[in-house]
This record gives structure tokens, C-alpha cells and sequence, in this order.
């Protein structure tokens, strides 16, 4: 994008709005703000020049030229109508690139179809399409949980991975890149599908390949459809088979999402004290 004679930022997004929305306003010539998501990372040449972390944080890409003197700086006594003027100076020209990472301080993460963006909707407001066929999602919806105690959680739908995501299969990469931020994952198993742990240990995988370390991040597994009965039938082999906490329950029915939220704020506040004691600010929504 080359921008020219204007000053250019980008703004927040509003709270709710896809992590994929943007909006460009265009403001009589003066400015240009961009409205990205949170967790938008500006790159020129490759380098990363500003990293929006912030709810409503602004950077100034380019700054407009000097403006020129208009016809009536030249009046005078002598000229009452004087024709002359100088011309403003050009603005700053940049290329940037835009890269977005999703924040949230949770990650839903599966295969395609194993029931992300349904449970996501069960447990928020956010309304991410669901359908019977894989790759329903293609952008990551955010989400927020909300507790009494006026705590919100965030919860990202990540779009579903595949094997091979690492090499870049089935988008693997650009949706792999949303995980990086999410501060703990929610792996998202079909437990109707036979020998579900084998879903597990591809998707760590996948993970793991992508950027060492990001499959050790604190996690609970979500046995989901357990409405259809052979999930009832699958579920102690998968507590069998690994050593992660196990929390089955239907996105499509609301069954047991309670154990859900108690856990997921355990993480949470995990998380938030972790951060204390590290004496940094933990993210807060
Ligand atoms: N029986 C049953 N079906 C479910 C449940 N959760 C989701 N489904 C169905 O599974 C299908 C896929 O659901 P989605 O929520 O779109 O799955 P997803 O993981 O977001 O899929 P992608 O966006 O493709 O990655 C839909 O037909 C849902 O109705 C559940 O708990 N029980
Ligand atoms: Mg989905």
C-alpha cells in the first residue's frame, strides 16, 4: 500500500467484530485511519514495526507533508487578489504489510468439524457460523466469557487444522499463527469419531512442528458430542489412552458445559497470577 500526502493509523477494533474485520475511513484528505483487530502485527521489510496488543491502541504509519501557503497568505495592500501560492510537500510513503495473530486468552483447537465454533457459541455470544461439512471457519471468531465476579475470559475459535497444517496444508499455517497468543488451548476432540486420542496426539503435532514448545501449553481437553452414544463408548478409551484432564460434554445440547466454565476459569486465574508474580500485567478484557 503506498499512501500519499496523509497520515495514516490504525485503530482497535470494536469488541465482538470478526478478528477478520477491518475497517478503512477515509477523512477528508487529512487522515486515514484503519480499524484492525487486537493482535495486529505492522511489518515493513519484513521487521515488525508495531504490534497492536491493545484494545483501542493507535500507531501513525505515515505522516502527511507540510501543507503549502494558500492565495490569501499573499495578500497585501498592493495585491487584493493575488493568484500565488507554493505547494505542500509530499507525504511519507511506506509499504507496510499487515499479519494478524488473534488475542484471547484461550484457544479452541481441532480438527474441522469436531464442534469448535458450536461450543463456542454455547459459551458466549459470539455467533460463528456452524455447518455440517469441514472448514466452516475460516476466520477466528473471539468470544468472552463471562463471570459473576465481572471476570471475562476470552476464547478464540481457531479454524480446524489438519494433518500436514504445519507444512501449510489446508491454510495450516496462516491458522496455526492464532495460536501463538492464546495463553492456554482448548483441544476440541469428536469423541464419535473412533480412537479420538488419535486426534489429540495429530494436533499436537501439528502444533509442536509449527513452534517448539506451543503444544506444553496449559490445556484440558474437550471431549465433545457426548450426546451421540458412541462417544459414550469412546470415552474412557480416550482418559485411557492420555494423561490430560478430560472434560466430555455437547456443544449441540449444553450438556455438562458447567464443568467447562469452572475449569476454564481455573486457567484463567492460573494464568492471571502467573503473570502477577512474574510482576507483569495479565490481560484483561
Ligand atoms: N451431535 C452433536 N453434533 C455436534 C456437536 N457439536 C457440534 N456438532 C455438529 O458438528 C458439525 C460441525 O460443527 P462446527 O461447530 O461447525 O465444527 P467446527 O469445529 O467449528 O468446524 P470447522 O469450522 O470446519 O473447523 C455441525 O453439524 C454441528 O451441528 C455436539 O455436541 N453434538
Ligand atoms: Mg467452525
Amino acid at each position: 500500500m503506498i499512501f500519499n500526502n496523509s497520515e495514516i493509523s490504525w485503530k482497535g477494533p470494536t469488541e465482538g467484530s470478526s478478528a477478520a474485520d477491518f475497517e478503512l475511513q477515509y477523512n477528508a484528505c487529512i487522515s486515514l485511519h484503519f480499524k484492525v483487530p487486537v493482535g495486529t502485527l505492522v511489518k515493513e521489510d519484513g521487521k515488525v514495526v508495531a504490534d497492536l496488543t491493545q484494545h483501542g491502541e493507535e500507531y501513525v504509519a505515515a505522516y502527511g507533508g507540510a501543507g503549502g501557503k494558500g492565495n490569501r497568505f499573499f495578500l497585501s495592500n498592493e495585491n487584493r487578489a493575488p493568484t500565488l501560492f507554493t505547494p505542500g510537500e509530499p507525504g511519507q510513503e511506506r509499504v507496510l504489510h499487515l499479519e494478524l495473530k488473534t488475542t484471547a486468552h484461550a484457544g479452541l483447537v481441532g480438527f474441522p468439524n469436531a464442534g469448535k465454533s458450536s461450543l463456542l457459541r454455547a459459551i458466549s455470544r459470539a455467533k460463528p457460523a456452524v455447518a455440517a461439512y469441514p472448514f466452516t471457519t475460516l476466520n477466528p471468531h473471539v468470544g468472552i466469557v463471562h463471570y459473576q465476579d465481572y471476570e471475562q475470559v476470552a476464547v478464540a475459535d481457531i479454524p480446524g487444522l489438519i494433518k500436514g497444517a504445519h507444512q501449510n496444508r489446508g491454510l495450516g499455517m496462516a491458522f496455526l499463527r492464532h495460536i501463538e497468543r492464546c495463553r492456554f488451548l482448548l483441544y476440541v476432540v469428536d469423541l464419535s469419531v473412533s480412537q479420538p486420542w488419535i486426534q489429540l496426539q495429530d494436533l499436537k503435532y501439528e502444533l509442536e512442528q509449527y513452534q517448539k514448545g506451543l503444544s506444553e501449553r496449559p490445556c484440558v481437553v474437550i471431549g465433545n458430542k457426548i450426546d451421540l452414544a458412541q462417544s459414550r463408548i469412546n470415552l474412557p478409551l480416550l482418559k485411557e489412552q492420555i494423561d490430560d484432564r478430560v472434560i466430555a460434554l455437547s456443544a449441540l445440547t449444553g450438556d455438562n458445559l458447567e464443568e467447562l466454565f469452572l475449569h476454564l476459569r481455573e486457567l484463567y486465574d492460573t494464568y492471571v497470577k502467573t503473570e502477577q508474580s512474574r510482576g507483569q500485567s495479565p490481560v484483561k478484557w
